[in-house]
């Protein structure tokens, strides 16, 4: 038998303990602890309000922790801050469209951390950004206002602007929302090779039927971590519909409504979804577990019937 995983150390993201109370004294996040390590992309999956984007918050240090801490690459948030170790990329909402920038400046962005006060801009910040826009395939729209793209192509250049800021850490919001299938082979083909090289990213969706493909380990929250740990292990249906009380979708098939074969009985399709990408469990163990490659193959495959 393979030794088993041992469990993350937290040397990339470790968070321990943490509660986050808004000044209108509501907790959104309560005693909520997980740890990845270099060289992992993690799911964050919960329910609308669960606390999502609050643990992000304290993440990026827009927050302060009631409780508990949070640590990136073994320091505290305001030092990890200062070294630029930490990218986001934002969900498209939290975007002003009308504000007039250019495609390559909001890569530039990315480089400030880098510069000093009067932010001019070296040779090798210059080079950065070019390098960047051309790994997400924008390299011809540099000169277009981000406004006049498409929501696929404004992800691709959030994510440019998260390249060029060179952070060892990366926050993605919701990174598959509004994007075709393309695209999102495309993001998910970028985070696996910064996976590769090191990089920890923290990945919030509602695709649940992207997770099992390129996510390695999964964080459950419902205003605190209801699981956190190898997809394998944590990213189950019993997991998910703990997850999700009544708001998951859930339908299963099986015997003569599926298969028309002698061994239909014992045959069943699950799916299971929040909205977006669904998640779809085959065969005898739908019922038990969400990984293995029919579950991923599956997901895809129902993906492309429905767009
Ligand atoms: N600035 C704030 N002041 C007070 N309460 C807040 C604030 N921001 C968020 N909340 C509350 O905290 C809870 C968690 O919100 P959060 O935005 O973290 O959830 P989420 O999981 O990111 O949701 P979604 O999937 O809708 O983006 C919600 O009940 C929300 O109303």
């Amino acid at each position: 038998m393979p030794p088993a995983a041992a469990a993350p150390r937290g040397d990339g993201i470790l968070v321990d303990r943490l509660s986050v109370t808004y000044p209108n004294g509501m907790t959104a996040v309560r005693d909520a602890s997980f740890a990845l390590d270099p060289g992992t992309i993690c799911a964050l999956v919960g329910v609308n309000g669960s606390g999502k984007s609050t643990v992000f918050k304290a993440i990026m240090g827009f927050v302060r922790p009631s409780a508990g801490t949070v640590r990136l690459t073994g320091l505290p948030v305001p030092q990890a801050l200062k070294r630029n170790i930490v990218a986001y990329v934002p969900q498209s909402e939290e975007v002003d469209w009308n504000f007039p920038v250019l495609v390559e400046d909001v890569v530039m962005m990315g480089r400030y951390g880098h510069m000093n006060l009067l932010r001019v801009a070296s040779r090798d910040d210059r080079r950065k950004v070019d390098a960047a826009l051309e790994r997400v395939g924008m390299t011809a729209f540099r000169r277009r206002q981000i406004g006049e793209l498409s929501g696929g192509q404004k992800k691709r250049v959030f994510l440019a602007r998260a390249l060029a800021q060179e952070g060892r850490i990366i926050l993605l919001d919701e990174p598959f929302t509004g994007v075709d299938v393309t695209t999102e082979a495309a993001i998910v083909a970028l985070l696996r090779d910064l996976r590769d090289a090191g990089h920890v990213m923290l990945v919030s969706t509602h695709n649940l039927g992207s997770v099992p493909d390129f996510c390695d380990q999964v964080v459950l929250l419902d205003r605190t971590v209801l699981a956190a740990g190898p997809t394998a292990a944590v990213f189950t249906r019993a997991n998910l519909e703990r997850t999700f009380g009544g708001v998951l979708r859930n339908f299963s098939l099986g015997g003569a409504a599926l298969h028309a074969d002698a061994d239909a009985d014992r045959r069943s399709l699950t799916v299971l979804t929040d909205d977006e990408r669904p998640l779809v469990l085959y065969g005898d163990d739908a019922g038990r577990d969400a990984d293995g490659p029919d579950a991923a193959d599956a997901a895809g495959r129902d993906d492309e019937r429905r767009r």
